[in-house]
C-alpha cells in the first residue's frame, strides 16, 4: 500500500509562504481531489513531493521514502504538472521512448499508453504541432507509463474537449479502483465532483479540509426542496403550519430550505394540495467550497463600484 504522506510541509519564497505546516496523507485506492484557489500552494506541494524543489521545513514522502530516493521513480509514481514539459521538437512517442528507456519500462508499454490516451494516431508527430489536449493527453501517457502504484495529476482536464474530460474521468476511477494513490488538483468544481472521493483543500499554503467529500458538502451546504404547485395558497399555507419558510424563483418554482422531499411530499399529499414537481437539490461541491474558500482567496475578483 502507497501512499503520500506530506509532515509539516513549509516552502518560503523570500518572505512569502508558499506551504505552511502543511500535514496530510492521500491514501490508496481512493481519487483524492486537490483543491485551493490561485497561489494556494497546490502546485508547490506537488513539486515537494516529486523532489523537484525542496522544502524549508518538514517532509514529503511516497511510500515512507522522498521521491529522490526512489530507483525507477516513473515505476513508483507518475505525475502530470505541466503539459508544456515535452520537448518540443520530438515527437510524442519518442518523448515516451526516452522516459520508458531511462526507467527500465518495456517499450510496448509506450504504445498501450499511447492507444489509452488516443494518441496512437499522432504518435508520429512532432508534439510542437500538437494541440493543448493532445499535448495533456501526452502527460497523462507519460505519468502512465510505468503502471505506476501513485498518481499526481495538476489539472488534467485542462484543454481536453468534452470527450476527453468524460474519458479523464472513467481513468481516474479505474486507477483508484486498482489500488492505486490518485491525487488530482482542479478548479473545475463539477468535475472535481464527479471523480473525487476524498477531499484536501488549501488556502494560503494551509490546510483547510481533508476529509471525504460527500462530508465536505453535507458539513456546509444544507439539502433544499424544489417543489411546483397549482395551488400556490394551499401549499404556502400548509408549509407554513409546519414551519417551513418557501423561496419563490422566477420560473414558478419554490425551494424550501432544511427540507428533504419525503416530509413535504407527505406534508403537501396530507393537505389534499396538488405537486407538479418534487425535488431534493443536494448541495454542490462548488456551493461548499466556496463557504470554505471565501475567506482564504488572495486574488478575490472585486466589483468595481460605479
Ligand atoms: N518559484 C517560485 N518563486 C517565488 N514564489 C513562488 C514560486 N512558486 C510559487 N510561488 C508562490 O507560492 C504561492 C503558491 O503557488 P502555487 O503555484 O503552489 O499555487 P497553486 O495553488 O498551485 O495555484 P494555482 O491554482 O494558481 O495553480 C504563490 O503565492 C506563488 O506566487
Amino acid at each position: 500500500m502507497t501512499s503520500i504522506d506530506v509532515q509539516s510541509l513549509t516552502k518560503e519564497y523570500g518572505s512569502r509562504k508558499a506551504v505552511d505546516h502543511l500535514t496530510f496523507t492521500v491514501r490508496p485506492g481512493l481519487v483524492t481531489g486537490f483543491l485551493g484557489p490561485n497561489g494556494a500552494g497546490k502546485s508547490t506541494t506537488m513539486r515537494l513531493v516529486l523532489g523537484l524543489d525542496r522544502p524549508t521545513s518538514g517532509s514529503a514522502t511516497v511510500g515512507g521514502r522522498p521521491y529522490p530516493a526512489l530507483r525507477e521513480p516513473l515505476r513508483h509514481v507518475g505525475a502530470l504538472l505541466d503539459a508544456q514539459a515535452a520537448h518540443g521538437s520530438r515527437t510524442g512517442r519518442d518523448h515516451l521512448c526516452v522516459l520508458a528507456a531511462s526507467n527500465r519500462i518495456p517499450q510496448r508499454r509506450v504504445d498501450e499508453v499511447l492507444a489509452e490516451t488516443g494518441l496512437a494516431s499522432v504518435a508520429r508527430r512532432r508534439v510542437k504541432t500538437y494541440s493543448l489536449g493532445m499535448r495533456q493527453r501526452l502527460g497523462i501517457a507519460a505519468a502512465l507509463l510505468g503502471e505506476p502504484e501513485v498518481v499526481m495529476l495538476d489539472e488534467p482536464s485542462n484543454g481536453l474537449d468534452p470527450e476527453g474530460i468524460i474519458w479523464i474521468r472513467a481513468l481516474l476511477r479505474r486507477l483508484a479502483g486498482e489500488g492505486r494513490t490518485v491525487l488530482v488538483s482542479s478548479h473545475l468544481m463539477n468535475e472535481t465532483a464527479s471523480f473525487a472521493d476524498h477531499l484536501v483543500v488549501l488556502g494560503r499554503g494551509r490546510l483547510l479540509a481533508d476529509t471525504p467529500m460527500r462530508e465536505f458538502i453535507d458539513a456546509r451546504v444544507q439539502p433544499r426542496v424544489r417543489i411546483r404547485t397549482t395551488d400556490a395558497t394551499a401549499l404556502k399555507s400548509a408549509l407554513a403550519r409546519h414551519g417551513h419558510d418557501v423561496v419563490e424563483h422566477e420560473n414558478g418554482h419554490w425551494t424550501v430550505d432544511h427540507a428533504r422531499v419525503d416530509d413535504i411530499g407527505r406534508l403537501a399529499s396530507a393537505a389534499g394540495v396538488p405537486l407538479l414537481e418534487l425535488a431534493q437539490e443536494e448541495g454542490t461541491l462548488e456551493q461548499a467550497y466556496l463557504d470554505l474558500t471565501g475567506t482564504e482567496t488572495e486574488f478575490t475578483t472585486q466589483t468595481q463600484e460605479a
